[in-house]
This record gives C-alpha cells, sequence and structure tokens, in this order.
C-alpha cells in the first residue's frame, strides 16, 4: 500500500479562502479583523513563522501589527505590551511566538492576553474550555490536525487514536480534541515503555515529538491514518518531520508530508480563530 498525500497547503487554500469571504464581509460592516503577532529575540524560524503569519493575515484582508523585540526586553516590558494590545479595539487576536527567550516566563505572558484573544488558545482559560467541552479557541496546530481528518472523511469515532507527546500546545489538546470526537485516546510520551506495543493498535496516530524518526514503518498497522507535527531538520539541513516518511507512506493509508502538511494548517488555523474572535467582537458591539 502506499499512502495517499494530505495535502496542508491545499486544504489551507480553501479555508483561507472561506476566512476572506468572511473577513471581507465584516470590513464591510465597519469592523475590519486584526492580529497582532508579538516576536521577542531572534530566533530564526520564529522569524519565518510570524512573517507567514503576517502575510497570511493580510492575504486573507485582515489588519495584522507585526511587533519585534531584542531579546533584552524584560518580562515587564512584554507583559505592558500585552495589556496594551488587549486594550485595543483594533486587536481581535494576540499572538505571542514561543519560544520566548530565557528570562521571560512564558506561563505569565500567555496568561496576560485576554481569553477573547487568546487565538492561539494557550490560555488556561481556552486549555480549560477545550477540557470541558466549552466554547473557546482551540489551539491552531491540533485544531489543523483535526480538520485534516474532516478533509479526508476520516471520523474518528470508534477509533483507536495514539498522541506521541504531551507538550501543552499540542500533544495535551490534540487528544482532548480527539476524545471529544469520540476516539479512543492513548497518549504516549518520553517514558512510554515500548512505543511501539502502542503505535501498532493505532488507527490514527499523531506524532508530535520533535525527534527525527520516531514512528518508522514496523511501528505502524497497515491502513492507519499518520499526522507529522514534528519540524526537524537532518544534518545536511533538510526539513523533515518526526515520522520516517518514506518508510511509512508504504502502511499508512493517508499521511502528512513535511513540509507542506500540518504546518501550513497550524497558521490557516489561527486566522480562522483570528476570523471568529472579530465576529464575537461585532457580534458584541
Ligand atoms: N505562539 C505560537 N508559537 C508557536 C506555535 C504556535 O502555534 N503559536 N507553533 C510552533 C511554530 N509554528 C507556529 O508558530 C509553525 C511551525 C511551522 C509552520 C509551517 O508552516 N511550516 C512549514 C515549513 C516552514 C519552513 O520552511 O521552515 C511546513 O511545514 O510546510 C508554521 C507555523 C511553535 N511556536
Amino acid at each position: 500500500m502506499t499512502a495517499q498525500l494530505i495535502d496542508g497547503n491545499a486544504l489551507s487554500k480553501q479555508l483561507r479562502a472561506e476566512v476572506a469571504t468572511r473577513a471581507a464581509a465584516l470590513t464591510a460592516r465597519g469592523v475590519k479583523p486584526g492580529l497582532a503577532v508579538v516576536l521577542v529575540g531572534e530566533n530564526p524560524a520564529s522569524q519565518v513563522y510570524v512573517r507567514n503569519k503576517v502575510k497570511a493575515c493580510e492575504d486573507a484582508g485582515m489588519h495584522s501589527v507585526l511587533e519585534k523585540y531584542a531579546d533584552t526586553m524584560t518580562e515587564a516590558e512584554l507583559l505592558a505590551r500585552v495589556d496594551a494590545l488587549n486594550n485595543d479595539p483594533s486587536i481581535h487576536g494576540i499572538l505571542v511566538q514561543l519560544p520566548l527567550p530565557k528570562g521571560i516566563d512564558a506561563h505569565k505572558v500567555i496568561e496576560a492576553i485576554a481569553p477573547e484573544k487568546d487565538v492561539d488558545g494557550f490560555h488556561v482559560a481556552s486549555a480549560g474550555a477545550l477540557m470541558v467541552g466549552q466554547e473557546g479557541f482551540k489551539p491552531c496546530t491540533p485544531y489543523g490536525c483535526m480538520k485534516m481528518l474532516e478533509f479526508i472523511g476520516v471520523d474518528p469515532k470508534g477509533k483507536h487514536a495514539v498522541v506521541i507527546g504531551r507538550s501543552n500546545i499540542v500533544g495535551k489538546p490534540m487528544a482532548m480534541l480527539l476524545l471529544q470526537a469520540n476516539a479512543t485516546v492513548t497518549v504516549c510520551h518520553s517514558a512510554t515503555p515500548d512505543l511501539a506495543h502502542f503505535t501498532r493498535q493505532a488507527d490514527i496516530v499523531v506524532a508530535a515529538v520533535g525527534k527525527r524518526n520516531v514512528l518508522t514503518a514496523d511501528m505502524v498497522k497497515p491502513g492507519a491514518v499518520v499526522l507529522d507535527v514534528g519540524m526537524n531538520r537532518t544534518e545536511e539541513g533538510k526539513l523533515c518531520g518526526d515520522v520516517d516518511f518514506d518508510g511509512v507512506k508504504e502502511v499508512a493509508s493517508w499521511i502528512t508530508p513535511v513540509p507542506g502538511g500540518v504546518g501550513p494548517m497550524t497558521i490557516t488555523m489561527l486566522l480562522v480563530n483570528t476570523i471568529e474572535s472579530a465576529e464575537r467582537a461585532a457580534a458584541a458591539r
């Protein structure tokens, strides 16, 4: 079997066009959706991501502000900027790009973002809402993975999903979203003995560890759907995921490539959350 590719760029194009239509409708009503992107420090990957986020926003007809600060910025200064953005009515979504430089407590900064503008879905209020099934912003990467499953017509209900990784921004919310969609969910992590024992039982595997070749062909049940959230580099500097793509694609039914899979969907779901936030703000006027 050779797996079919889940094309994150193609799905993103479709979803971003829908966002653009909603943005135009809102703008016509006098509310231009606005996103503020805050970057502290010089992390080269983060520089690319924030640039892509701002461009995606502009392409969708939304207003965006990119605030870039040197890594000498203090936590107090960053908290003051977040506070100003919380109080700026032209801004409907705020994101602080992670990771933050040493010396700045990311939890503290995320908690300072007003939950109604937390379009990254990282605030404890958003995480709590997800946990209990209430309305709130879903973190963009796992939200994008769920959209990809929907796109290929795979309903998680009754399926066994294995999530590899337990980060607050991907692994944990991914598990909650799959659970909400009625999958039976197993979360594996660095202290899981015999990872393959679990992944071989999975109908859906989400790899979100940040380490190459965590999932190889012998660890995958024939016909499984494999979503690769990893973003790593080979020794030659080539971008790759957590999954041994060439091997696993011969066993899986569907697989996401890296690049061009989950990555673009992260940015797309940010736009979806931002337009949602702007629509809520407009409805509350
Ligand atoms: N505040 C946030 N920080 C971080 C998040 C996040 O959702 N919010 N997620 C990651 C990084 N990330 C978004 O910020 C992100 C990662 C990768 C991509 C992407 O499009 N990748 C491309 C390849 C890009 C390249 O060439 O380097 C792909 O996979 O095709 C988008 C967003 C950590 N921080």
